[in-house]
């Protein structure tokens, strides 16, 4: 499998180098230059295998040769038996064809563990083959940056650098980051928002003079390639357990930086029938105004209830631009460039393909607090704000009852105590066992000002490799 960047210039790669390249050199992103696609017959023969042996069917051609298929589904083993739940991704029912995929049973607690436990596994076995070591940089609005340590915590050969919005994620999710012990691991706070540390990331991967040239950075968010693929497998899964692939169904997707809905989007591509995604968003809703007006324009950050979608610039929405642009690289460049500076459109023709592919809906923090209340008096059920901006999507743009509508659950509510307060419950969602000391911990994070200069100067005084 071969990977090709979405501004058309970089030079096209394959998995292990995908794996360790992050962000393109033109500032892309990389995406596989032809799809794996299945037939609904070989779909169904995967009903009753286990999450990871699926995971294996679904992945392993983007993987292809670059690691054995033995070592492959090791790795896919390992990952999925830190699960606390047997089904690893539960699906719970709200109501007739209504759904919640539970994508947070994993050792963090949101959907990002699906990926970034096997990321940190990926990551060790190709440097360790090739005896390099890696500095991962990473931007986190919560959720990925305590994913991202646990799964390169055992890594032998990184140093992990996460950079989060100061006093914008939960106190739950800063202490899930901060106080992990270990010398290779440290956490940013920056004085400005998600938005900021994601530039400062990008920015550091398109110019790494600072890294001296003697070690690689490597990335750990959605940017990376790994990250989407292993996100595409939850979808066949919830399909297979609810009658897939004989009948379509519907997924609603919590979004900010349009990866979880993006890889959603992929496995439709792949062969899973798939009749309607919706994005769900936060206040930050550039991705609905997008699709409800064909206006690309970035607003002012809001600070809502649920930090982690508090997202502006939605890296991968790049990814469907490259395929709404008939994988022209020179014209996302080009709108990029111009959506930089201010508001953009796409061609109409383009723009009514994309409307056909994704529904939208955008939910305050109020309608939020409602939906948390609604389904815990209807169903005694507590969902955390970003699954409630979902399901209230999910209600308000489905199509057709008679077709599964699932919502992705991307996140315990047991990370958001103060929202599910806001909601005006007094249920107080209890944290699992291994996180019941979480605030006895000692928390270790250096707080910095919005400053790239200060971030990489911080960066080369502590990493051990390079
Ligand atoms: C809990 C939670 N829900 C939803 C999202 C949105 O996912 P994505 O960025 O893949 O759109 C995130 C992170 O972005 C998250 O942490
Ligand atoms: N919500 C995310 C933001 C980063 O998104 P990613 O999927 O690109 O890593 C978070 O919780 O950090």
């Amino acid at each position: 499998m071969r990977y090709i960047s979405t501004r058309g210039e970089a030079p096209a790669l394959g998995f292990e180098d995908v794996l360790l390249t992050g962000l393109a050199t033109d500032g892309g992103l990389y995406v596989p230059e032809s799809l794996p696609h299945f037939s609904l017959e070989e779909i169904r023969s995967w009903r009753g295998l286990s999450y990871s042996e699926l995971a294996f069917k679904v992945m392993y051609p983007f993987v292809d040769d670059a690691i054995p298929e033995v070592d492959f589904r090791q790795m896919l083993e390992e990952t999925y038996d830190v699960f606390a739940h047997k089904a690893i991704a539960p699906l719970v029912q709200l109501d007739v064809n209504e759904w919640v995929l539970e994508l947070f049973r994993g050792p963090t607690l949101a959907f990002k563990d699906f990926a970034l436990q096997l990321l940190g596994r990926l990551l060790d076995y190709v440097l360790e083959k090739r005896g390099e070591h890696a500095v991962i940089m990473g931007a986190t609005s919560g959720d990925t940056g305590s994913a991202a340590i646990e799964g390169c915590r055992r890594c032998e050969h990184v140093d992990i650098f996460i950079l989060h919005p100061h006093e914008r994620v939960s106190e739950v999710q800063r202490r899930q980051m901060t106080t992990v012990p270990g010398d290779n691991i440290h956490n940013i706070a920056v004085k400005g928002n998600f938005d900021d540390c994601q530039r400062m990331v990008k920015a550091s991967f398109g110019d790494q003079s600072f890294m001296g040239g003697k070690v690689r950075l490597a990335a750990v968010n959605s940017i990376n390639w790994a990250r989407i693929m292993a996100q595409i497998v939850y979808y066949f899964q919830a399909s297979l357990s609810l009658g897939g692939p004989d009948r379509s169904m519907a997924f609603s997707v919590p979004t900010g930086n349009f990866g979880d809905i993006f890889a959603g989007y992929l496995a439709k591509k792949m062969g899973l029938p798939i009749s309607q995604l919706v994005i769900a968003t936060n206040r930050n809703d550039i991705l609905h105004r997008f699709m409800s007006g064909n206006r690309y324009e970035q607003h002012q950050l809001e600070h809502t209830l649920s930090p982690s979608m508090d997202i502006m610039v939605s890296s991968n929405f790049e990814r469907l631009l490259f395929d709404m642009h008939g994988r022209d690289g020179a014209a996302v460049k080009l709108l990029l460039e111009n959506a930089a500076k201010g508001p953009v459109s796409i061609e109409d023709y383009r723009w009514r393909h994309a409307r056909k592919l994704f529904d939208s809906e955008s939910v305050d923090d109020k309608t939020t607090c409602e939906t948390i209340r609604q389904v815990y008096d209807d169903n005694e059920y507590l969902l955390d704000p970003h699954t409630a901006i979902g399901v209230r999507a999910a209600r308000t743009c489905r199509r057709d009852s008679s077709v599964p509508m699932i919502t992705l659950g991307t996140a315990h509510p047991a990370k958001f105590p103060d929202a599910i307060a806001a909601a005006g419950l007094s249920v107080r969602p209890e944290l699992p066992p291994h996180m019941a000391d979480l605030f006895e911990r000692e928390e270790r994070y250096t707080v910095l000002e919005n400053n790239l200069t200060a971030v990489q100067d911080f960066m080369a005084k502590h990493w051990k490799y390079a």
